[in-house]
C-alpha cells in the first residue's frame, strides 16, 4: 500500500484507514467545484456485449470508417492497425487462440467476468514476472505507473468470506477455465477467485459523455473511492488513441475542504432509501450511512435545515403506487392543460415554473450551499401547503415522462416535449445533487426544445436562456475534462451565443 499512498500524496489526497469502511480517501486541500481531482487509466476494459462490434476493442472510439476485424479469430474489432497491434502485444496474442476455440461464445455477464479476469491476470502477471525492475522505479506524478495501478489492485476488498456458496462456486469455474487458458506462474487459480470477487464490488460500468452505457472496467485508483448518496464528486471517462484507453476522470461538483472524504454515488441517487439500501448491501455489503441515508437521525453532523431537505428528497424518491399519476396520464395531464390555456392558473404549473425559476440561478451563479439548502427548504413547505396531490413531484412518474418526452422529440413537437420536459427537470432538480450531469444534460436537451418551438412567446425565450446558461455552467462542472465531454460543452456554449444573438435582436427590435 506505500506506492499507492506515496501517489496519491503527489496528487493531494491521502487514503486513510477506517474502522467502517477499511480506508477513506480525504483531500489534503481545498478542491474547488468543476476540477479534475485526478485521472487514472485502466487496469483493462473493453466494451460491453451490445457495443463489441460498435466500439474499437483497444481505444473504445467510435470510429468513422468501418472498424476492422481480427483475421484470425474474427472475434475483436479495431479502428486501425495501430490500435490491433496495441491491443495484440497487449493480450490478443494470448486470448485469440482462445477466442478462436471457444466459437459462438453467448456475451452474458459471465462472459464480461471470463474476459476481465483474461485480462487483468495477464496484466498482474506480466507485472509480478519483472516485479524486481518495478521496484527500482520511482512513482511518478504524471501517469499512474504500473507498480501502483497493479499493487493497489492487489489490496482492493474481495469481501470473499460474505459470498454465497453458488457465486463462490461460479467464480472457481470461471477461474478454472481461465488459469488452465493462460499460462500464469505468478498467480494461483485461486488468487484468481479473489480477483473476481474483487471485480464484482470494485468495477466500473463506463458512460458516454451522454450517459448511455459502453464499456467496462478495472480501475484500481477509483476503485479506493467509498460511496455516498450525497456524493461530493462523480467519475467521468475519456477514450481514443490519444488518452490512455478508457480514461477515468474523478470530479468534483461540490466545493471540498481540505480533510474532507471525496465521495461518488455507486448507484442511481433518484431510487428509493430501500431500493438503494439493498442494492449496496448485495453487491458492495455495507449498510449506507451518509446523510441521506441517516436524514431521520438528528445526531448526523448535518444543519436542521439541511435535515429537512434530505427528509423531503428521500420522501420524493419513496416508490409510491401512484394511480393518479400513471403512464398514459402524466402526459394527458400536462399537454391537456397547455393545449386549454389553462397552465397559468393551475397550481401544478405554477409550482414548476416557481421550481424552476427559484432554482435556475443557483446552478448559474455563485450562491453558497446553505443558500440553496434554504431555497430547496422553502419549496419544499410550498409543495407541501399548495399541492394536494404532492405524488405529482415523486421520481415514480419520471420513467413515463421520460420516454414521453423522448418520443416528442422524435416527432419534431417542441411544444409538447418542452412541457413534458420541464416538468421531468422539476423532479430532478429536487432530487439530484445540484450539479449532476443528468440535470447538465436535460437542461440542454430541454433549451433546444424550447428554442425549437417556432410559436414560443417572449418569456418562453427569456427562459430559453436562463436554461441554456444552466446547463453551461453545470456541463462546464461535470464534463469540463475529456475530449468527448468537452465537446457537448462547446455545443451549449454554441447554442447560448445564437440565443443571446437573437434575444439582442428582439431587444434592438422593440
Ligand atoms: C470500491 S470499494 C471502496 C474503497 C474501499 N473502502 C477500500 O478501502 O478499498 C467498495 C467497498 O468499500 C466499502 N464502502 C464503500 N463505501 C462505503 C460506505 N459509505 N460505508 C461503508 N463502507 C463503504 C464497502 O466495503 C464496499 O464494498
Amino acid at each position: 500500500m506505500q506506492c499507492t499512498s506515496e501517489f496519491l500524496t503527489l496528487h493531494g489526497l491521502s487514503l486513510e484507514e477506517n474502522p467502517t469502511t477499511y480506508r477513506t480517501l480525504k483531500t489534503l486541500k481545498h478542491i474547488s467545484k468543476g476540477s479534475t481531482i485526478i485521472t487514472s487509466p485502466s487496469l483493462a476494459c473493453f466494451p460491453i456485449p451490445s457495443m463489441v462490434n460498435i466500439r474499437c476493442n483497444n481505444c473504445l472510439e467510435i470510429p468513422i470508417e468501418p472498424l476492422k476485424t481480427c483475421s484470425r479469430c474474427h472475434k475483436t474489432f479495431y479502428c486501425n492497425v495501430k490500435c490491433q497491434k496495441l491491443a495484440w502485444s497487449a493480450h490478443h496474442k494470448i486470448l485469440c487462440p482462445i477466442y478462436k476455440k471457444e466459437g459462438n461464445k453467448v456475451l452474458d455477464n459471465d462472459y464480461m467476468d471470463e474476459e476481465m479476469l483474461r485480462r487483468v491476470a495477464l496484466r498482474i502477471e506480466k507485472y509480478l514476472k519483472k516485479k524486481t525492475y518495478y521496484e527500482t522505479e520511482t512513482v511518478s506524478l504524471t501517469g499512474l505507473n504500473e507498480k501502483v495501478n497493479c499493487e493497489t489492485f492487489l489490496t482492493l476488498m474481495s469481501h470473499r468470506e460474505k459470498r454465497t456458496p453458488e457465486q463462490l462456486e461460479k467464480f472457481k469455474a470461471i477461474a478454472k477455465n481461465v488459469f488452465s487458458d493462460l499460462d500464469l506462474q505468478n498467480i494461483t487459480q485461486d488468487e484468481l477467485i479473489t480477483y473476481l470477487c474483487r471485480f464484482s464490488c470494485n468495477n466500473f460500468n463506463l458512460d458516454d459523455s451522454q450517459l448511455f452505457p459502453f464499456g467496462e472496467g478495472t480501475y484500481s485508483i477509483g476503485s479506493l473511492i467509498n460511496h455516498s448518496c450525497r456524493p461530493n464528486a462523480i467519475m467521468m471517462y475519456s477514450i481514443g488513441q490519444q488518452t490512455s484507453s478508457g480514461l477515468q476522470i474523478l470530479r468534483s461538483i461540490e466545493n471540498i475542504k481540505a480533510g474532507e472524504e471525496i465521495t461518488i454515488s455507486y448507484i442511481d441517487v433518484a431510487m428509493s432509501r430501500t431500493s438503494r439500501q439493498k442494492l449496496l448491501n448485495e453487491k458492495y455489503f455495507f449498510k449506507c450511512q451518509c446523510s441521506r441515508c441517516s436524514s431521520d437521525n438528528v445526531s448526523i453532523d448535518i444543519t436542521e435545515e439541511e435535515r429537512k431537505v434530505l427528509v423531503n428528497i428521500e420522501q420524493l424518491t419513496k416508490m409510491r403506487n401512484n394511480e393518479e399519476i400513471n403512464e398514459k396520464n402524466i402526459k394527458d395531464l400536462l399537454i391537456s392543460q397547455m393545449q386549454q390555456n389553462q397552465m397559468t392558473n393551475d397550481p401544478i404549473s405554477s409550482i414548476i415554473s416557481n421550481i424552476i425559476i427559484t432554482l435556475l440561478p443557483h446552478l448559474t451563479e455563485e450562491t453558497s450551499k446553505s443558500d440553496y439548502i434554504q431555497t430547496l427548504e422553502v419549496l419544499f413547505n410550498k409543495i407541501h401547503t399548495t399541492i394536494t396531490n404532492q405524488n405529482f413531484f415523486t421520481t415514480s412518474s419520471l420513467s413515463s415522462a421520460t420516454k414521453h418526452f423522448y418520443d416528442r422529440i422524435d416527432l419534431q413537437q417542441w411544444r409538447e416535449s418542452w412541457i413534458l420536459g420541464r416538468y421531468i427537470l422539476t423532479i430532478y432538480l429536487l432530487i439530484y445533487p445540484r450539479f449532476h450531469p443528468i440535470i447538465g444534460l436535460h437542461l440542454f436537451s430541454l433549451a433546444k426544445c424550447m428554442w425549437n418551438d417556432t410559436y414560443k412567446d417572449k418569456d418562453k425565450i427569456v427562459e430559453s436562456y436562463e436554461i441554456i446558461k444552466a446547463a453551461k455552467k453545470t456541463l462546464e462542472i461535470t464534463h469540463g475534462d475529456g475530449f468527448e465531454n468537452r465537446m457537448i460543452v462547446t455545443q451549449v456554449m454554441d447554442l447560448a451565443t445564437n440565443m443571446q444573438t437573437e434575444l439582442t435582436e428582439i431587444e434592438r427590435k422593440k
